[in-house]
């Protein structure tokens, strides 16, 4: 048999839901289809409800699509579940079983359930706690640690008894910043070391950026683009932005409607937070622009910079672009 060089593989994946009490339909995989090469990062994003862990749940075989077909290393998901389930790792959004368990031991018998001798398990879970810095916590119980710790340990239970495939929905939800960097290098040091494939939802996509080697958005139960993260800032059309940040005692003195009315003249802008504005355009356009803020702004203008798009102006781009087209 030909080896399949995809560690996932889904083909039109439509996945229906009977919502209560009324059984409505909810389509949260409409004709779905992605390809993770082996030893790849993968990021999946999209917005709230796009369909993004029902697809996990398939990939995994627990839960059943409605049509399409899912390969994982080549064997069939739907008949082979139980096959699929040795090769794969799951860290879940919220839910971490053994919560009446402290770390080391929780570790310990996740591994000795996938398989591992006691010994082996036992060397594992030391790593993992060094990896995950959870030396201080190691004899915690799982339901006294905090939400960000449990995102950790979680991770580190995904790991154990070393899946081929990873699959982590939202691995670093509700982490402080320093955890939450831990995160990203350990998942990353993880393929390069042991050369495990990630298929990761997240919505940091900004820390993502720096870690994913290919990105899909769904939205609405579709992929709406794919590609590196290179391939999907070249491909939107704005391609430059400029991000402004106007004086807070010219907004006192001019008021803030005669300020957005002067940067409204030169071209259409965003307001990102109070005082700071972002402006998306074309590079053939920028010098044009730019002359006109220097000429016309430089009153109330305490600073601008411009800066290529990132990863997360171009998820904002499509979801938006999706949004409008189905309002
Ligand atoms: N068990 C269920 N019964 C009915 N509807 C469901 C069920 N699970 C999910 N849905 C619906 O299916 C759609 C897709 O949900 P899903 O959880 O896959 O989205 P998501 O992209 O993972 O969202 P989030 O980013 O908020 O986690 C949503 O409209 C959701 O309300």
């Amino acid at each position: 048999m030909e080896r399949d060089t995809f560690s996932i593989r889904a083909q039109n994946v439509t996945k229906t839901y009977k919502k209560k009490p009324q059984n409505e339909i909810i389509l949260a995989n409409d004709n779905l289809s992605l390809n993770v090469a082996q030893g790849e990062i993968f990021g999946l994003l999209g917005p709230n409800g796009a369909g993004k862990t029902t697809l996990l749940l398939q990939l995994l075989g627990l839960l059943v699509p409605d049509s399409g077909d899912i390969q994982i290393e080549g064997i069939n998901v739907v008949k082979s579940p139980d096959q699929v389930k040795k090769i794969t790792g799951y860290m879940p959004q919220s839910r971490v079983a053994m919560k009446n368990l402290e770390v080391y031991r929780a570790l310990t018998i996740t591994g000795q359930l996938r398989g591992m001798s006691k010994r082996d398990a036992t060397i594992q879970t030391k790593e993992m706690i060094e990896r995950l810095d959870l030396g201080e916590h190691r004899t915690q119980y799982l339901d006294r640690l905090s939400g960000g710790m449990l995102r950790a340990v979680s991770l580190g239970m995904a790991l154990m008894g070393h899946p081929r495939i990873l699959i982590l929905d939202e691995p670093t939800n509700e982490l402080d910043p320093v955890r939450r960097r831990m995160i990203w290098s350990t998942i990353q040091q993880i393929n390069a070391t042991d050369g495990i494939t990630f298929l990761l939802v997240t919505h940091n996509v900004l820390e993502a950026e720096q870690v994913v080697e290919q990105v899909a958005i769904v939205d609405h139960g579709r992929v709406i683009a794919s590609g590196s993260p290179e391939e999907l800032k070249r491909s939107i059309k704005h391609d430059m932005r400029i991000d402004i940040v106007v004086k807070a005692e010219e907004v006192e003195r001019q008021g803030i409607s005669i300020i957005e009315e002067t940067l409204q003249s030169i071209s259409s802008f965003v307001l990102t937070k109070p005082r700071h504005y972002s402006l998306f355009t074309e590079k053939t356009a920028l010098g044009n622009i730019v002359n006109h803020l220097v000429l016309e702004c430089s009153s109330f203008i305490d600073d601008f910079r411009v800066v290529p798009p990132s990863l997360e102006d171009v998820y904002i781009h499509h979801t938006n672009k999706q949004i409008e087209a189905h309002v």
